[in-house]
């Protein structure tokens, strides 16, 4: 017997009948129990989609009272105990049936049978829950009588929304009445349901001979559609990849990051068979070591013929992880063909590549080369950087070359002229000073630490630092903080110091003017700009930068330098260096009106000098060298030119570092 308590709950919430009514079935509420249930119950209703507002709840789990799966699945024991409701008056009658229904006699059970339909149909249902396809059912009337939680997901509605409604009205796009209208199946039909593009099979569901339903199973190929669309594009991508390597006409290929060989285009293949190379023996251990920490490598590698390749190994990081290097081989003689093609300035061999910070500084000797190298090292650290040179060498341009290479070059960069600073001033300028700490200090000023705080101070002319502000600004540097003139809290501050002096550093120390503790804070790394005058080879690229630079400024067109003038300037002491030629420049583009710059134009303090100053034969030597040989494309050729051989030559270029003179105007030349 079931036994059952009733109220009615009219004014509470939405429910209007709850009932709590316990099982009495040797079974349970099983599968036989609840089809005659829904049975019973649709003898008492014209369509089913009456039974939608009543459900059923135990241990927390609900079913609308007509789903028999679903109220299957609750898994009701006997003596379990359920909640029966509804929130629609006219289902009441219709509880008083499921009432009538559990308090009725016993029907003869089938202990067995029941067992096995209610685990078959509880393994059903699990299955068709767990399912990655959706899993639409409807009966005849083309109601739904079963949705699993993927068709939900995909129709974006709940079972209980779905349930005995009509699957044309609300699922959009549905076409299984199709189905139930023909009675044939329908398999893999594309449909789009809302933003979801589905596959679905649908068929008729026949009992006895006659269609009592229809199902339809479907999945998702929203995200297989959008994946074979990237695999398109990537596709595409890889096409023209290829092209692009295989039109490339240096030798160029893609290693992993285990060394092996994944792309290589055509010339890096012949070159390979050429040198008699395996590909994966070109990096040794050591340089993949290196490009595994991000480094670029760059070097030289003589071939079996003697010729001279630069080989360049880009690392490729993806997402932060090691993926492999792209490495390329470049023939030196193309390079050197190519640079003749470029305007002079802008060719600077040894500089590492793509790094701008330094491209402010001309010139190509080598002891230029040797400290921006070096200023490009120290750049990426933060250590305190010391740059020694004579007064317009480039001091200040090579400190912010090291602010903008450094990871602070977002941050500001502050200079202060120690020099020009007035002692009683320059404490404030370096430290601040609080509002009325002296006589006229209106309002508080931020010094130069703070606002160069995460950046770059350029100290410039440091050798002039009076004795006070010396002490204080070793105490910053040694804490790490500034108090302002006239202030008491100690403000912390992150910056990078570069400082400058053109006082030699011997000098400077033997005077005891400057404190030797505080020298040696400020002394970390030494750079060291040479003089104009032990670096001649500069002038001629620096003559040129000015050239455009000032016919630019002053909208001239483009003047033409003389040989004999290139030859003066080059044999000036210039003791105020690339200041002083860039003011000379400046003057003489200014007064110039041919269009030539010729001898005529050389200062006349440039003339006397040369005059008064006896060449040595090697700097003779030295200047026919660089006269001619931008005029020949060949060693041969210039070596004819100037009757030496041409090994000899080449001996002569590589000693003066004149070499990338050659044929530089061959074409200028041949035209004429
Ligand atoms: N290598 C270079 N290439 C091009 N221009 C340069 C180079 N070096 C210096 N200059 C130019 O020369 C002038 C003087 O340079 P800078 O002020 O950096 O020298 P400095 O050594 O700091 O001089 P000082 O010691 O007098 O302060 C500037 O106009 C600068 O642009």
């Amino acid at each position: 017997m079931s036994k059952f308590t009733g109220k009615n709950e009219r004014n509470e919430g939405l429910t209007m009948r709850d009932e709590k009514i316990q099982v009495h079935r040797k079974q349970g509420l099983h599968i036989r129990l609840a089809a005659a249930l829904i049975s019973t119950l649709q003898q008492h209703v014209s369509s089913s989609e009456e039974l939608r507002s009543i459900w059923i709840e135990y241990n927390g789990r609900r079913a609308q009272i007509a789903n028999l799966l679903a109220i299957v699945s609750l898994k009701i024991p006997t003596g379990g105990e359920f909640r029966l409701f509804t929130d629609q008056e006219e289902a009441s009658p219709l509880i008083d049936v499921i009432q009538d229904f559990f308090s009725g006699r016993e029907e003869e059970e089938d202990l067995e049978t029941d067992q096995l339909l209610m685990e078959s149909s509880v393994s059903m249902e699990a299955a068709m829950a767990s399912m990655r396809h959706g899993v639409l059912v409807v009966n005849k009337e083309n109601r739904i009588t079963y949705v699993n939680s993927a068709a939900e997901e995909l129709i974006g509605k709940t079972a209980a929304q779905l349930h005995f409604t009509k699957a044309s009205e609300t699922v959009p796009g549905s076409k299984i009445h199709q189905v139930l209208a023909a009675g044939t199946a329908e398999w893999n039909v594309r449909q789009e349901i809302g933003k979801n593009t589905i596959i679905t099979n649908r068929s008729p569901i026949f009992y006895d001979g006659q269609i009592i339903g229809a199902v339809a199973t479907f999945e998702d190929i929203s995200s297989i559609e959008s994946t074979s669309k990237e695999l398109e594009s990537v596709k595409l991508l890889q096409e023209r990849l290829q092209l692009l390597i295989a039109t490339i006409h240096d030798a160029i290929a893609f290693f992993d990051e285990s060394g092996k060989l994944l792309v290589e285009n055509r010339s890096f293949t012949l070159w390979t068979r050429q040198e008699r190379k395996q590909p994966s023996a070109l990096l040794k251990k050591a340089e993949w070591d290196q490009l595994k920490k991000n480094i670029t490598l760059k070097k030289t590698y003589e071939g079996r013929e003697g010729d001279f390749y630069v080989m360049k190994a880009h690392p490729v990081f993806l997402e932060g992880m090691f993926k492999g290097a792209v490495v390329s081989f470049i023939a030196e003689r193309e390079m050197k063909d190519l640079m003749r093609e470029l305007p002079e300035v802008t060719v600077m061999p040894d500089r590492r590549e793509g790094d701008a910070a330094f491209q402010e500084l001309r010139g190509r000797s080598a002891v230029l080369q040797e400290t921006i190298v070096m200023a490009q090292k120290a750049a990426a650290t933060d250590s305190t950087i010391f740059i020694n040179g004579e007064s317009g060498t480039g001091k200040e341009l090579l400190a912010q070359g090291i602010h903008q290479a450094s990871p602070r070059r977002m941050k500001p960069f502050v200079a202060i002229n120690c020099a020009s600073i007035p002692t009683n001033l320059l404490e404030s300028e370096l430290f601040g000073h609080e509002r009325g700490s002296f006589t006229n200090a209106h309002r508080t000023h931020i010094g130069a630490f703070e606002q160069a705080d995460c950046g770059t101070l350029f100290l410039d002319e440091i050798s002039e630092l009076a004795p006070e502000v010396q002490s204080k600004l070793l105490r910053v540097l040694q804490q790490r903080e500034v108090v302002r003139v006239g202030g008491k809290d100690r403000i912390p501050i992150n910056i990078r110091i570069l400082s400058a002096t053109n006082q030699p550093v011997e000098k400077l120390l033997q005077s005891g003017k400057f404190r030797e503790d505080l020298f040696y804070r400020l002394y970390v790394v030494p750079l060291f700009l040479p003089p104009l005058r032990e670096r001649k080879e500069d002038i001629p690229e620096l003559a040129e930068t000015y050239l455009r630079y000032f016919s630019a400024l002053f909208q001239r067109p483009l003047q033409h330098i003389s040989e004999e003038f290139l030859a003066g300037i080059q044999n000036r002491k210039w003791p105020g260096n690339i200041r002083e030629l860039k003011n000379v420049m400046e003057r003489v583009i200014a007064l110039n009106e041919t269009g030539y710059i010729t001898a005529q134009d050389l200062p006349e303090e440039l003339i006397r000098e040369e005059k008064t100053m006896p060449k040595t034969l090697q700097e003779v030597e030295k200047e026919a060298i660089r006269q001619a040989a931008p005029y020949y494309a060949s060693y041969n050729q210039l070596g004819k030119a100037l009757g030496v051989t041409h090994k000899t030559i080449a001996r002569k270029l590589k000693e003066y570092e004149l070499e990338h003179l050659l044929g530089q105007k061959e074409q200028i030349h041949r035209a004429k």
